[in-house]
């Protein structure tokens, strides 16, 4: 029921006896796992398991309150800077800028990473046509709907090309055409050996995406194992529920 946890030198996330209390509140207990590049791993758990606390941390917004936490070797608590440009987070917070145009967020992003006018260009132009959302390029993100900015929230994420990607529910306000592109998107980035972590509560969509999953129950982790290890989705989800019953 456990992956071989045991750090190699491929890991390119490595998190070690990590613990986060919040208040007098222990909301993670003593996690380790590592994960290895290009691998597509999917978080599960209930409301309140800790899943947003651990990507919180793996994405240096919040620092351990024990442990260690390193991305491509970087320490989260040390190294923020360093970890942000090689991250890229999809959350339901779209962190875009409603007075800016689509197009205008994602310069705005690819300039804060530094991104060359010329490679910037081409990249917006991509992503916008990947995503579906040329056509709205020049409108204001106020002017958006729900589903469409989700489109672009995915574009912004991407932007900068970054190597290990969080994506905390992304299947959120996405019609059934939007799924399509978004795994088309998620299929190309596997050939560039991208390392993806999702966290949903969409079991049935997202275990299809995933090589591993594990379970997180009450801030520790109860279940983490390779998918070619799991007979299939129907025995993974009486699994999850046995687990989070007991
Ligand atoms: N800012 C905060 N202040 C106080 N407690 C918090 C805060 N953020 C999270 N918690 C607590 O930490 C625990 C884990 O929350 P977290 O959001 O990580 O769970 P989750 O697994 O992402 O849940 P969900 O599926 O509902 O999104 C919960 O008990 C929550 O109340």
């Amino acid at each position: 029921m456990f992956a071989d946890n045991v750090g190699s030198m491929d890991d390119v996330i490595s998190v070690k006896n990590l613990s986060k209390s919040i208040g007098n509140h222990q909301v993670l207990k003593n996690i380790c796992f590592s994960v290895k590049k290009g691998s597509t791993v999917a978080i599960y758990g209930p409301n309140g398991a800790g899943k947003t606390t651990l990507f919180k941390i793996l994405s240096t917004l919040w620092t351990p309150t024990e442990g260690s936490v390193a991305i491509n070797k970087f320490d989260v608590s040390t190294d923020s800077s360093n970890i942000r440009k090689s991250i890229g987070i999809l959350s339901h917070e779209t962190f875009l800028y409603n007075d800016l145009t689509a197009e205008e967020n994602l310069r705005f992003y690819g300039q804060m990473y530094g991104i060359d006018n010329d490679i910037l260009d081409k990249r917006i132009e991509y992503l916008l046509e990947k995503t579906g959302i040329t056509y709205r390029a020049t409108d204001r993100v106020s002017e958006l709907s729900r589903g469409m900015k989700q489109r672009l929230s995915i574009a912004r994420t991407l932007i900068h090309e970054p190597q290990v990607l969080f994506l905390d529910e992304p299947y959120t306000g996405l019609d059934q055409n939007a799924v399509n592109v978004f795994e088309n998107i998620l299929k190309e980035l596997d050939s560039k050996k991208t390392t993806k972590l999702i966290v949903s509560h969409n079991i049935e969509q997202s275990f299809k995406l995933c090589d591993r999953a594990i379970i997180l129950d009450k801030g520790k982790i109860v279940f983490d194992d390779l998918k070619k290890d799991i007979s299939d989705v129907g025995s993974f989800k009486q699994t999850y529920k046995n687990l989070i019953n007991s």
